[in-house]
């Protein structure tokens, strides 16, 4: 979790701060802790290597360059560009994953797995595939009790639309779909954006409009064209974690401190353009409630 005691005695609630590498950071953690059960020092040059190049891959993944290698790729491949970069960094990604996996076969006691990775080397011993059930996190029951920002975080999840276009696939056999026949192997990007935005589908769709997630009581509704995290057998798989996650940082969060835009500035947070729309970087206030 982000150190908010820190950044209270840090930032004394007045300094602005580049926001993006410190969520990004805690994170990473999260799911550090999850996969090799422990967690990074912030400071640690290799967990901000690593953390950067994620951000670097994902954000070169929309560039121009990019996208002209995805349609050509058999003419652009001997090219330099950014999808030779995305190889390079994607290589010392794996480089570093694998070495994470090699240190825990070497070390792996099959009757005491420490954390994710050594669960996963057992199965793989076992020859089993077996679907990971036990979704019980604690702070579960609070969302129902909080129907307002519950519905909050759903807009912005909508509006925010971070992955427009979804993850690119592919049919396995040949299909019928509304009368186009796609033959095995035709590429399909099942685009996110067009339903997000739709105004059949969301009253104000151009808005950010918390109502859209609750009822005139004030009750929180679902709606199932909020598909952020795709729909179907490839949808998300981190789609739990991630609301979660999202819960429990936007509470702590607003419990302890009043975001707001550096003084004589303006919250304008275009979405730059990468493989998902994500803001450009920008600094904040944090105010800790205490001396608002
Ligand atoms: C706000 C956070 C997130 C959003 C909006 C999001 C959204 C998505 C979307 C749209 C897809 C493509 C689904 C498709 O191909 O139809 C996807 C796939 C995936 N996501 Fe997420 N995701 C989020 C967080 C996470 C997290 C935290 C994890 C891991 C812990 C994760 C792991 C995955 C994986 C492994 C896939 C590939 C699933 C497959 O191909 O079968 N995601 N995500």
């Amino acid at each position: 979790m982000i150190n908010l005691e820190r950044l209270h005695n840090i930032l004394g609630g007045r300094k602005a701060f580049l926001s993006t590498i410190a969520i990004s950071a805690a994170v990473a953690n999260i799911i550090a802790s999850i996969l090799i059960g422990h967690r990074f020092d912030n400071q640690n040059p290799k967990f901000l290597r690593l953390v950067e190049l994620i951000k670097d891959i994902i954000r070169l993944l929309g560039s121009p360059s990019v996208l002209i290698y995805n349609a050509f790729p058999t003419l652009i491949r001997w090219l330099p560009g950014n999808h030779k970069t995305i190889k390079r960094y994607s290589v010392e990604l794996q480089t570093f994953v694998k070495e994470m996996f090699t240190k825990h076969k070497t070390e792996l006691d099959i009757n005491d797995p420490r954390n994710l990775i050594d669960s996963f080397l057992i199965k793989q011993l076992e020859k089993e595939i077996e679907k990971v059930i036990g979704s019980s996190w604690p702070q579960s029951e609070h969302r129902k009790l909080v129907p307002y920002t519950n519905a909050v975080i759903h807009e912005t999840q909508r509006f925010a639309d971070i992955i427009p276009l979804n993850v690119p696939h592919a049919t396995t056999r040949d299909v019928t779909f509304k009368g186009y026949v796609l033959p095995k192997g035709t590429p399909v990007i099942p685009m996110l954006s067009p339903i997000l935005n739709d105004k059949d589908r969301f009253q104000r769709p151009d808005e950010f409009y918390p109502q859209h997630f609750l009822d005139s009581e004030g009750n929180f509704i679902r709606n199932e064209n909020f598909l952020p995290f795709s729909t179907g057998r490839r949808s998300c798989v981190g789609e739990n974690l991630a609301k979660m996650e999202i819960f429990l940082f936007f509470t702590r969060l607003l419990q302890n401190l009043t975001l707001r835009a550096p003084p004589g500035t303006n919250f304008d947070l275009p979405s730059g353009i990468g493989f998902t729309s994500i803001p450009p970087y920008h600094k904040m206030c944090a105010m800790p409630r205490t001396q608002i």
